[in-house]
């Protein structure tokens, strides 16, 4: 039997919902954005269609989706660099469209930004990077000091505070780009593929950070990646957008383990990995000669007795040959595969009854 590995990133231990006020810190509003087509002949591009999005207070909210989806549009728009064509974007309860240049200057003031690339002055010390947002906002040395020193511990790097960041990791940069985010203390921090550019070790200390921005800092984090292991190690809740739509809105467990959409379905695929790939599959048909049945494992209480006795009820041999199963958000999820002997006819009425019985299953192709 093979076994599944989960994620190389813990998943969030917290579930859905514990940590979050329930007040909305985000929304949008039947928002559209179409781009002017490039050039003189070019084709207007509707980047965001009809999204209505609500992100609450003191949660991780990630969105998903394949590149060119519209997520980095999504993005602008919450921090004001974008105005949406229709519709409304509403930051802490201020409608941003009706503010004006200086009034957006304000909210953004209490929106945190990390890049992918990390975006850090490369002429700038560690503490100088950190300390340049504080310097704009006008703030005095002493405080500045003080300030960057309780950042640069909190995200483990005040023994660099003197270092350029070509002598830093990319993990490290990242970090360095995280504490000047926090530096005006902001209530929401945007991460725009943060964990992009970096290695799966390094990836999971950076997650590691965000969780404690969010759990020790309550600040909102509002993620965007197409990278599912982040949005399964770090979210609570997740949007998939799919060519400009919102297609899907829910707890990362609901949202992976029971897709309702086919769009969001094709973009998380084999994340789970709750069934054989087709080599695993042709590997198994060498071996067993049975019928291969791949039963999908969800938080059902008392599924695995009532598959025992279904099986046994209709004198079908059943074998587990394959599966795992695995945590997302404290909950169960996976797959198992059985070889199933018996007569035809006794297999059939056994998945019948299962199938019947609210048991997800899935028979493998020959
Ligand atoms: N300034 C712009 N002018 C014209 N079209 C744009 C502009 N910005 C984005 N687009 C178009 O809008 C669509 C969505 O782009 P966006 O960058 O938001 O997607 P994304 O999901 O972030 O993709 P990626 O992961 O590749 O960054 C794309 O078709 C893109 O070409």
């Amino acid at each position: 039997m093979s076994t599944e590995t989960g994620p190389a990133i813990e998943p969030a231990q917290m579930p859905d919902g514990v940590r979050v006020s329930g007040d909305v810190h985000v929304r949008l509003e039947h928002v559209d954005k179409i781009f002017p087509g490039r050039g003189r002949r070019g084709v207007p591009q509707a980047a965001l269609k009809d999204v209505d999005l609500e992100i609450r207070r003191g949660e991780v909210f990630g969105i998903i989706g394949y590149s060119g989806a519209g997520k980095s549009t999504l993005l602008r728009l919450i921090n004001g660099l974008e105005v949406p064509s229709s519709g409304q974007v509403l930051v802490g309860g201020h409608e941003l469209t009706a503010l004006g240049e200086r009034g957006r200057r304000e909210v953004r003031r209490d929106i945190g930004m990390v890049f992918q690339q990390f975006n850090l002055f490369r002429s700038r010390t560690v503490a100088g990077n950190v300390a340049y947002p504080l310097k704009v906002a006008g703030l005095g040395r002493d405080e500045r000091e003080r300030r960057v020193a309780r950042l640069l511990d909190f995200v483990g790097l005040l023994d660099r505070a003197h270092d350029h960041p070509e002598q830093l990791s990319g993990g490290q940069k990242q970090r360095v780009g995280i504490a000047r985010a926090l530096a005006t203390e902001p209530s929401l921090l945007l991460a725009d593929e943060a964990t992009s550019a970096l290695d799966p070790e390094t990836t999971g200390e950076v997650l590691g950070l965000l969780r404690r921005v969010n759990r020790d800092l309550g600040v909102t984090i509002v993620l965007i990646t197409h990278e599912l292991d982040v949005i399964r190690a770090v979210a609570d809740r997740v949007a998939v957008l799919d060519a400009g739509r919102v297609v899907e809105t829910g707890s990362v467990y609901d949202v992976f383990a029971r897709p309702q959409t086919e769009a969001a379905a094709r973009f998380i695929g084999t994340t789970l990995r709750d069934r054989p790939s087709p080599a695993t599959l042709a590997r198994l048909r060498a071996t067993h000669s049975g019928r291969l049945v791949t039963v999908r494992v969800r938080d059902q209480a008392g599924f695995q007795t009532r598959l025992a006795r279904t099986f046994l009820d209709h004198q079908v041999a059943a074998e587990i040959v394959f599966g795992g199963i695995s945590e997302l958000q404290d909950r169960p999820v996976g797959g198992l595969t059985f070889e199933l002997t018996g007569p035809d006819g006794a297999v059939d009425t056994a998945l019948a009854a299962l199938r019947a019985d609210g048991v997800d299953l899935i028979e493998e192709p020959e």
